[in-house]
């Protein structure tokens, strides 16, 4: 299958631009991004490829900047092999793990060494809200712990849960990719005892978790929190990155109403990652 790369040049560019332009663009085809500096690398299939719509798609962005593009089609080849090779480096998080793929060399040797094949699923722990993540999970026990990764992606918040000690981890993800990855990736670190679901809030009804883990948006954890808080012990703790400094009052007010007392957060790039207790038995 051949594909388009779309050169989006964006004046000024920032954060908010280039991700709203990507869930733009990502609701007519393109199925994969990259940022540079002055704006985005946008990638569909060529026979998805409609330039009038992605122009509409353009005049959507509502922050005042001037977009420019250039198209090439580019003859077929491995994408997730390309952009793994070329844009995943492996990374050392908290001085106490590392992420790199199996094509990496030169690992540094540090307590935990993850390895993750990611073909195009989210989490390499490059994201703020994966690092973040991980950085409140090397600081928790997970000894002995029934561990649940909600919107696991690549399984990695699930692998770094079991290699801390995990008694055993539950990962689900509603996309189908994500989930196929999460099984190799739980393969590729050999490790035994964490299930993979696909799906959503539906397969943990009835289930109990010392630690919730859920990176994923501040739309969906909104919606779930109720559920994911019915599924906790009192004391059970509750881990939530994917939305913005800004979005904590609103995320808190939420959990509040669900027995849930805001303990900590760590903020990195305006994206926080939270910690929440359960407190008493809503
Ligand atoms: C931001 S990624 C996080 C991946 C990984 N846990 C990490 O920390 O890097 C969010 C993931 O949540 C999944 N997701 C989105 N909505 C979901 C839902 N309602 N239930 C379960 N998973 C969901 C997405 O498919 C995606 O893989």
């Amino acid at each position: 299958m051949n594909y388009i790369e779309v050169k989006i040049q964006i004046t000024p560019c920032s954060e908010v631009s280039t991700d709203l332009l990507s869930a733009f663009l990502g609701e007519i085809g393109f199925d994969s991004f990259v940022s540079f500096e002055e704006g985005l690398f946008a990638y569909i299939p060529s026979s998805l490829f409609d330039e009038d719509r992605m122009k509409r798609s353009f005049a959507l962005v509502p922050v005042d900047c001037a977009i420019d593009y250039s198209v090439i089609e580019i003859p077929d080849r491995n994408w997730n092999e390309e952009w793994e090779k070329n844009y995943f480096t492996p990374i050392v998080i908290g001085n106490e793990c590392v992420v790199h793929s199996s094509f990496h060399t030169d690992i540094p040797e540090v307590k935990y060494d993850i390895l993750i094949d990611p073909k195009m699923s989210f989490g390499t722990g490059h994201h703020e809200t994966t690092s973040t993540m991980m950085e409140m999970m090397l600081k928790t026990s997970f000894e002995n712990k029934v561990v649940l990764d909600m919107g696991c992606g690549t399984a990695i918040l699930s692998i770094l849960a079991s290699m801390r000690g995990a008694k055993s981890v539950t990962g689900v993800d509603i996309d189908e990719w994500a989930y196929e990855n999460a099984l190799e990736n739980i393969q590729l670190n050999h490790i035994s005892n964490i299930d993979i679901l696909l799906g959503g809030s539906e397969q943990i009804a009835g289930k109990k978790y010392d630690i919730i883990l859920a990176n994923i948006n501040r739309n969906v954890l909104l919606e779930n929190m109720k559920i994911y808080s019915a599924c906790m012990n009192e004391n059970s703790e509750l881990y939530m990155s994917g939305f913005y400094k800004e979005d904590i009052p609103v995320i808190c007010e939420e959990a509040n109403h669900c027995g849930l007392v805001l303990e900590t957060y760590t903020e990195k790039n305006r994206w926080v990652g939270t910690k929440f207790v359960k407190k008493g038995n809503i």
